[in-house]
C-alpha cells in the first residue's frame, strides 16, 4: 500500500517507521527532516491514501490552506478537540471529506514506544469498513491494529484520556497515593463516557483500547506530555513554562477548555475535567483535590 503521512512529530515519525515495514511510506512537513522517503507536501497530496498527524488546534487551518480532493482518503492520528469552533476533530474532517472517506487512529500508543518496535495495540475507527481494514492491515506485526465504527467514541476517548493524563501527573506530583491515583482513574473513565454518551458515542469503546486502554497508558507514565504537564503544575509551575520546556504538544491543556465549555453548555457532568481546566487558569491544585473529595449528589451514577 503506498501511504503519505503529513506531520514528522513524534507519532509521524514513528508511524512512518511502523508502517514502513510492510509499505511504501512518503512523509513530509513543514520543516526537513532526515526520513526514508521524505518528500513534498505536494508530492504527498498525489497519493491516494493519507496518514494526518498534526496537533489537533492546528487540523482546521492546515485543512484550509491544503484543500483534499475527493480521491483522498485520510486517516486522522491526532487527538484532541478544537478549541476555536468546540468541534471534535472528526466534525472538522468531515467539512473537507465524505466520511466513507475518513478514518481515525486510537488507542494506548506512545510513539517512544512504536518507534522501538514495542508491542502495540491501536484501533482503527472507520464507518466504512473497508477502509478501516486496509487501513489496519498496513500495520506491522508488532502493532495489533482493531476495527471500530464508533468514530465518535474513539475521537473523544483520545481526546479526554489527555486531560485526566494531567489529573494523573498532578496527582502523583502531589504525591497523593496509590488509591487515590485510582480512584481519579476510574471516576476518569466514568466522566469521559458520561460526556462521551451524549454525543452518541458507545459504553464498550470507553471499556476497551480507546478508553480504557489509552487512559491508563496515558495518566500513569512520564513517557506522556501530557500527564508530564500535570507533575509540573503539583510543583506550582505556571503551564506557559511548562510547556516551553516540554517543547511538544501536550493536547490536554486545550482540550481541558473545549471539553469545559461544552460540558457547560450541554450541562454535562464533568467534575475532574472542570478541576484540571480550573487549575490551568492558576487555581491550587490542592484546593482542588479538596474540592474533588467532597460529596455531591451527582456522583452516584456508575459508582
Ligand atoms: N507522541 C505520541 O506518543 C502520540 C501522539 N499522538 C497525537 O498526534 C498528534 C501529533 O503529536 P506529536 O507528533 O507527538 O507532536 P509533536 O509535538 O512531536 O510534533 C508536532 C508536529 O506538528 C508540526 N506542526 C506544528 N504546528 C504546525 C502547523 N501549523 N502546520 C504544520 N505542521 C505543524 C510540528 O512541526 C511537529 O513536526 C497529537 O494530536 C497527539 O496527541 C497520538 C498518539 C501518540
Ligand atoms: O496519545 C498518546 C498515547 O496513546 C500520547 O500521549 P501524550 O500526548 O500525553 O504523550
Amino acid at each position: 500500500m503506498k501511504i503519505g503521512i503529513i506531520g514528522a512529530g513524534k507519532w509521524g515519525t514513528a508511524l512512518h517507521f511502523a508502517l514502513l515495514q510492510k509499505n511504501e511510506v512518503y512523509i513530509t512537513s513543514r520543516h526537513k527532516h532526515n526520513l526514508t522517503n521524505f518528500v513534498s507536501l505536494e508530492e504527498i497530496l498525489t497519493l491516494e491514501y493519507l496518514i494526518l498527524v498534526l496537533p489537533a488546534q492546528v487540523i482546521r487551518e492546515w485543512l484550509q490552506a491544503h484543500p483534499l480532493s475527493p480521491h483522498h482518503k485520510v486517516m486522522l492520528a491526532s487527538k484532541g478537540i478544537d478549541i476555536k469552533t468546540k468541534k471534535f476533530l472528526n466534525q472538522i474532517l468531515e467539512e473537507y471529506l465524505p466520511l466513507n472517506h475518513l478514518a481515525f487512529l486510537s488507542g494506548p500508543s506512545f510513539a517512544a514506544e512504536v518507534s522501538k518496535g514495542l508491542p502495540t495495540a491501536v484501533v482503527v475507527n472507520s464507518t466504512n469498513e473497508n477502509l478501516a481494514k486496509k487501513y489496519a492491515a498496513a500495520f506491522p506485526d508488532f502493532m495489533k491494529a482493531y476495527i471500530s465504527d464508533d468514530i465518535v467514541g474513539a475521537e473523544i476517548a483520545g481526546a479526554y484520556k489527555n486531560v485526566i493524563a494531567i489529573a494523573g501527573g498532578i496527582c502523583d506530583g502531589l504525591q497523593l497515593g496509590n488509591n487515590a491515583r485510582a480512584a481519579l482513574l476510574a471516576r476518569g473513565l466514568v466522566e469521559m463516557d458520561r460526556f462521551a454518551e451524549r454525543f452518541g458515542a458507545k459504553k464498550e469503546t470507553f471499556l476497551g483500547l480507546s478508553g480504557a486502554g489509552d487512559l491508563f497508558l496515558t495518566a500513569s507514565s512520564k513517557l506522556s506530555r501530557n500527564y508530564r504537564v500535570g507533575l509540573g503544575l503539583a510543583q506550582g509551575k505556571k503551564v506557559e513554562e511548562i510547556l516551553k520546556e516540554l517543547g511538544e504538544v501536550a493536547e490536554g491543556v486545550y482540550t481541558a477548555r473545549a471539553i469545559y465549555e461544552i460540558a457547560k453548555e450541554y450541562a454535562i457532568y464533568t467534575p475532574i475535567a472542570n478541576e484540571v481546566y480550573r487549575i490551568l487558569q492558576g487555581k491550587d491544585p490542592k484546593q482542588s483535590i479538596i474540592d474533588l473529595l467532597e460529596r455531591n449528589e451527582n456522583d452516584s451514577s456508575n459508582c
